[in-house]
C-alpha cells in the first residue's frame, strides 16, 4: 500500500503505449462506491471477493495493459496464480518509513485508518512480504526514487 503501483503504473503505460487499468479504481466504478465505503458497508472479505472476481473476468481479454492492483491482491494464492498467468508481475517494494511518509494524512486506505500508522504498516509489511516476493517476477525498490525513474527501471528490466 502506497508503494506507487497506481502512480508508476499509469506513467509506465503512457511511456510504453499500453492501456492502463487499476483494480481499485475499476472496483470503485463497478460498485459505484469508494473502497473506504465498500469496507465499511460490506467488509474486507466482500472486497477480496470482488478483487478475485475482477481478475477472473478480465484475465482472458487483457492485452497490452499495465494493471495496477490493490496492495492486498497478492496475499491470496488464487490471485497470485491468476496474476502470474496474466503477464509480468512487478513488486514495487518500499520501506516502512517511505510508506508512512507517503500515506500519513491519507484517509482513503481503510486498513490504515486511525492511530499508530507505523505499527500498522510494519505489521502489514511483515505478514505480506513472503506473498509479495512469491508473486513477483521482478522487484524494484522505490525508496528515494522518482516515479519517472521507477517506470524507466521497469522498462529496462522487462525490456519493453
Ligand atoms: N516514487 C515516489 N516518490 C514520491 N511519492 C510517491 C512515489 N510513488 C508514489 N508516491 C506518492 O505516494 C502516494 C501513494 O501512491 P500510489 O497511490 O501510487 O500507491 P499505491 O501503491 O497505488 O497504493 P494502494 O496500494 O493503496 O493502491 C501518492 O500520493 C503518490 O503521489
Ligand atoms: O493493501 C491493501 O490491503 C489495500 C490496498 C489498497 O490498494 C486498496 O485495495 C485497499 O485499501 C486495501
Ligand atoms: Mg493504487
Amino acid at each position: 500500500m502506497g508503494s506507487g503501483k497506481s502512480s508508476v503504473g499509469k506513467l509506465l503505460s503512457e511511456k510504453i503505449n499500453y492501456k492502463y487499468g487499476d483494480t481499485d479504481e475499476i472496483i470503485e466504478n463497478l460498485e459505484d462506491m469508494s473502497i473506504k465505503k465498500i469496507f465499511r458497508i460490506h467488509g474486507e472479505d466482500f472486497f477480496r471477493d470482488l478483487e478475485t472476481g475482477l481478475l477472473l473476468s478480465i484475465k482472458d481479454s487483457l492485452k497490452k495493459t499495465v494493471l495496477s492492483t490493490g496492495g492486498g491482491m497478492p496475499i491470496f494464492e488464487r490471485n497470485r496464480e491468476l496474476l502470474k498467468n496474466m503477464g509480468h508481475v512487478v513488486y514495487l517494494q518500499a520501506s516502512k518509513s517511505t510508506i508512512v511518509e507517503r500515506l500519513s494524512g491519507d484517509t482513503t486506505r481503510p486498513l490504515l485508518k486511525g492511530e499508530k500508522l507505523e505499527e500498522k504498516v510494519e505489521k502489514l509489511l511483515s505478514t505480506r512480504l513472503k506473498y509479495y516476493e512469491e508473486a513477483a517476477d521482478i522487484t524494484i525498490n522505490t525508496d528515494n526514487k522518482s516515479i519517472d525513474d521507477i517506470a524507466e527501471e521497469i522498462i529496462e528490466k522487462l525490456g519493453y
